[in-house]
């Protein structure tokens, strides 16, 4: 059996009952580390399951997912995923081939960022799109994501924002491992994200619109959902680039854009993490 568990979004204890039966008994487990990281380094993930734990690169999963599926039809195979199986869309492709191979899968689900942004107080009900912010280079400035917030703006909906992610496929097991590594990682803080949301708007890129965003757009922040260390601020994208990057926490983080169809409830919810409010009161 291959076993696809979701190990949650925050420590080694996230996983739940099912998933580490799962694991205990399975002969080889993988850890898929570069579409999210796990807050914990695996030498703890392992400590706790009493197991060791094989680092799948992109490269493995992607191309020799052959070695993971060998003989899974006979054994037990776990692969771990950080927050949930389905909150990246490599993992799906896995599951076809386990499939088409012919071997047995069982899916053990568990919290994701996709369902952990209810923590703003905005209804999962009322989001539209997700899309993924990826890093401006020195030569390219991408906006292709900007339309798909209009389209969620034109409807009154909420847009979740995943931050990019950049490690080095040769670093992604010393990574996970908490070693040392050559080139750190990469990942994007809300102070960036809101920084390039504004560059777009500043300099009319093209895809921009501004029925997706203006400078006047109340935004939420959310850093290290689910964890000790969680972080949720709120303001316009004008306030939230004046907060200190430092304020939002160590990743990772990710964004929402408010849509227009606000609820009472939702807008009393978030009123907390205002970051203007918090001016006015101290
Ligand atoms: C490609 S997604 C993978 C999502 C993961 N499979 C899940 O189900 O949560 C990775 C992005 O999700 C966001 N993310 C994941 N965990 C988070 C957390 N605990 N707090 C805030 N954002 C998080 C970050 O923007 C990160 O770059």
């Amino acid at each position: 059996m291959l076993y696809v568990i979701g190990l949650g979004l925050s420590d080694e204890k996230d996983i739940t009952v099912n998933g580490l039966e799962a694991v205990r008994k399975s002969e080889r487990i993988y850890l898929e580390a570069y579409t999210s990281i796990l807050l914990v380094d695996v030498p703890k993930l392992e400590e706790f399951y009493g197991k060791s734990v094989t680092v799948a690169d992109r490269d493995m999963v992607e191309t020799e997912s052959d070695a993971i599926l060998d003989r899974a039809s006979e054994i037990d195979v776990s692969f771990l995923v950080v927050g949930d199986p389905y909150g990246a869309t490599t993992h799906t492709d896995l599951i076809l081939r386990a499939r088409n191979a012919g071997v047995p899968v069982k899916v053990i689900h568990n919290a994701s960022i996709m369902n952990a942004a209810g923590a703003s107080g905005l209804q999962l009900y009322n989001f539209g799109q997700t899309v993924s912010i990826p890093f401006f280079t020195e030569t390219w400035k991408p906006a292709s994501f900007v339309p798909r917030i209009a389209d969620n703006m034109r409807t009154g909906s909420h847009t979740l924002l995943l931050l990019d992610i950049k490690v080095k496929e040769q670093s992604i097991e010393n990574l996970a491992r908490g070693k040392k590594i050559f080139e750190p990682p990469r990942y994007m803080s809300v102070s960036t994200a809101v920084n390039q949301l504004l560059t777009l708007l500043e300099e009319g890129a093209e895809g921009y619109t501004e029925e997706a965003y203006t400078k006047d757009t109340l935004a939420i922040s959310l850093s290290r959902v689910g964890s000790d260390q969680q972080v949720i601020k709120a303001g316009t994208l004008a306030e939230l680039a004046e907060v200190d990057e430092e304020e939002f926490g160590p990743p990772l983080h990710s964004m929402i854009l408010v849509g227009s169809r606000l609820h009472d409830l939702e807008a009393e919810f978030i009123e907390a993490f205002s970051v203007s409010t918090k001016e006015k009161s101290q």
